[in-house]
């Protein structure tokens, strides 16, 4: 067969791959109907229906996008979902079977029994070539395949896409990674990292049915980035799994007030969930008198003693303190009911139910464990010396400790402005007192970001495995653990880590340049190679007026398709902003709600994670001024390109770019 004789051949392989979706997906909802009829199938009816559901042929993405010929005696063509015939033979198989993983990790010195593997490339959903790799004993190892280059490279706009097409073999590793593993994935920019960890949650979905009702959690620094990844999942057919902002999973406070990076580092610091657990538990208030229990006749009287063995384990255990007033509530009733049996008085099951509701148990309990909330409790413990010193003696410094305290005291806990720290702490007691729900799996984002206590209330709704992503060297707030093995010691589960040491993103000639920067921003990292070669990506312009160039640049860059982003010290975007808008160059944030802009304008720190097809970095000595963060800033905005990366700049570049 010629090329195109087979290009017209899998067309047709296509098409036909279509007709069965929807067959398929009609037989489905016959059945789901008959089901409705039988009382008692309703879990079948939901069943059907969501499988009928993920055959949509909405023509979002092609239903194929790559074969493997061999071991078995037909070709295996792979898609994003399942697509059988009518006699149930697989025409498509999903990418996350077993057989599938052929297709990702196959290779010269590794074929898996695979004697070819066919790329196709899509115009749209529309079929227009495929590319070949043989497996055979002669050929080598070579780099990116041309269509995989080609689909790094299409212009970007709008929500990160998937990888399902091309993931790589080392990626592909991390992706099929047994749900009980707890991976760190650290990796340079672009390397995939939120790429791995999106497809490996779509991934577990399918392997473990009992995620679907568990949940999947992915949580991403900003909300920004959280509306740039949120489209992957549901283009894998997972829409089910709950994405967030770090700040999104705690409870809104209003405005939050600013406070001093140090105070803020220290109440990201772990050893502040010691204060909050003894202050929560100090609340604990045994009676020093007799409780007279009036409800019943004759009337009880539990001693303090009694009390205190009623309450032992559950402080032992420290029982979350809403469940452990439940049980001392319920062990109270037992014993009344077990003293008024003692002594001749047997009560129904309706009396004793009764007795839960009994204002003198009631009391009781309140005395033990006096309502409070979170808030108050944080409030308590921030403005007043005594109260903090008791919970943080031999934990924290006096220093320390004054540090935490308010200068000016609100009227109370209802009053008071919470920082972003301030927010987590609340989470942490809220933590002891109800803990939140939890999800079977959750997926971290930009990890190395965190604060120990942000780490904690992850983890809070995290019932099984994790997987955390980022990249030591673009660590830019102070909180941060400092190290993966610091994150893994808080993390309070064992890790393994793994590295991806391609970035796909970014052109060898830019990588090269931002790696300039490690020595001086980590120092213990590997400097990051690139799988693409872009001759002239990498544009420096010195100039007098930065403002005229920039948009002199805008200009030229008008005449090709791709996205754009300018890459700013946060401190000038007002002043950019304007005076673009009065050049008439239309511009917008990264992202907004329902807006792709061509022209993004990203002020440095909302730029992690983001990328653009060019990217413009404005003066890069006022994005390095802030030492050692407004290097690993720099390194961040250096890092976004995918095909060209142009660095305007009136003043002097910092030294270590300049001497590449
Ligand atoms: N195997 C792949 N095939 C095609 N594109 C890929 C592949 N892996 C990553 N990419 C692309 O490279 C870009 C960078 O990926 P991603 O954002 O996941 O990297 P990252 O390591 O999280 O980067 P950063 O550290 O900057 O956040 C994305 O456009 C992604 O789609």
């Amino acid at each position: 067969m010629t090329a195109e004789q087979e290009l017209v051949s899998e067309r047709d392989y296509l098409d036909y791959a279509h007709v069965c979706l929807r067959q398929s997906r009609k037989q489905l909802r016959e059945l789901a109907e008959r089901a409705r009829k039988r009382p008692g199938d309703e879990l079948m009816v939901e069943w059907l229906e969501w499988r009928a559901d993920q055959l949509r042929d909405a023509n979002e993405s092609p239903l194929f996008f790559g074969r493997i010929d061999g071991p078995e005696p037909k070709p295996c063509y792979i898609g994003r979902r399942y697509v059988s015939d009518e006699r149930d033979e697989p025409v498509v198989i999903d990418w996350r079977t077993d057989m599938a993983s052929r297709f990702y990790r196959a290779s010269p010195s590794n074929r898996m029994e695979v004697t070819r593997r066919r790329r196709f490339g899509f115009d749209g959903v529309v079929l227009t070539s495929f590319d070949d790799e043989p497996l055979t004993e002669e050929t080598a190892d070579t780099g990116l395949s041309r269509l995989v280059i080609a689909e790094i490279e299409r212009a970007h706009y709008g929500p990160m896409r998937d990888i399902v097409a091309t993931i790589q073999p080392d990626q592909d590793e991390i992706v099929r990674t047994e749900l009980a593993s707890t991976l760190i994935v650290q990796g340079g920019p672009g390397t995939g990292k939120t790429a791995v960890g999106l497809h490996r949650a779509a991934y577990l979905l399918y392997e473990h049915s009992r995620l679907r009702r568990e949940g999947v959690l992915v949580v991403g620094p900003n909300d920004t980035f959280v509306r740039y990844i949120s489209r992957v999942l549901p283009t894998l057919g997972e829409s089910q799994v709950v994405h967030s902002s770090v700040d999104g999973l705690v409870a809104d406070r209003g405005k939050p007030v600013v406070e001093e990076p140090e105070v803020a580092t220290l109440k990201g610091d772990a050893r502040m969930a010691e204060v909050l657990r003894r202050a929560v538990w100090s609340g604990l208030r045994l009676p020093t008198e007799d409780i007279l229990v009036r409800e019943t006749s004759p009337y009880v009287r539990i001693p303090p003693y009694v009390v205190a063995e009623l309450c032992s384990d559950l402080i032992d255990r420290q029982v979350p303190l809403a469940r452990a007033r439940e049980h001392l509530l319920e062990r109270a009733v037992s014993h009344v009911r077990r003293n008024l049996e003692e002594r001749g008085h047997a009560l129904t099951d309706g009396e004793a139910r009764r007795l839960l509701r009994a204002k003198s148990l009631r009391d009781l309990v309140s005395t033990v464990w006096p309502t409070v909330t979170p808030a108050q409790v944080l409030f308590t413990l921030l403005t007043d010396a005594d109260a903090l010193h008791r919970a943080a003696d031999g934990v924290l410094t006096d220093e320390e400790q004054k540090a935490l305290l308010w200068p000016t005291v609100p009227a109370s806990a209802g009053r008071a402005k919470w920082s972003p720290a301030d927010r987590f702490l609340i989470d942490e007691i809220a933590g002891l007192m109800t803990p939140p729900d939890r999800y079977g799996h959750v997926v971290i984002d930009e990890a190395q970001d965190l604060s120990p206590i942000q780490l904690r209330a992850i983890m809070r709704r995290c019932a099984g495995s994790a997987t955390l992503l980022g990249d030591m060297a673009q660590r830019t707030t102070p909180w941060a653990a400092g190290s993966w093995a610091a994150v893994a010691e808080h993390l309070g589960v064992a890790t393994d880590l793994v590295r991806l040491t391609t970035s796909f993103r970014v052109p060898r000639e830019i990588i090269e340049v931002a790696n300039a920067l490690l020595p001086a921003i980590a120092d213990d990292l590997p400097p990051t190679v690139s799988g693409r070669h872009v001759p002239g990506a990498l544009a420096t312009v010195e100039c007098e007026d930065v403002l005229a160039e920039l948009v002199d640049v805008l200009r030229a860059a008008e005449q090709h398709p791709d996205s754009v982003g300018i890459v700013l010290d946060d401190a000038r975007f007002t002043t950019v902003a304007k005076h673009l808008a009065k050049a008439g160059v239309q511009t917008g944030l990264p992202h907004e709600d329902g807006a792709d802009h061509k022209v993004s304008l990203v002020p440095v720190g909302l730029a992690k994670g983001l990328e653009f097809d060019h990217v413009v970095v404005l003066e890069p000595a006022e994005i390095a001024a802030a030492g050692a963060t407004g290097l690993r800033l720099l390194y961040i905005a250096l890092t976004r390109a995918i095909s060209r990366l142009t660095v305007l700049h009136s003043r002097p570049l910092p030294q270590l770019l300049a001497s590449r």
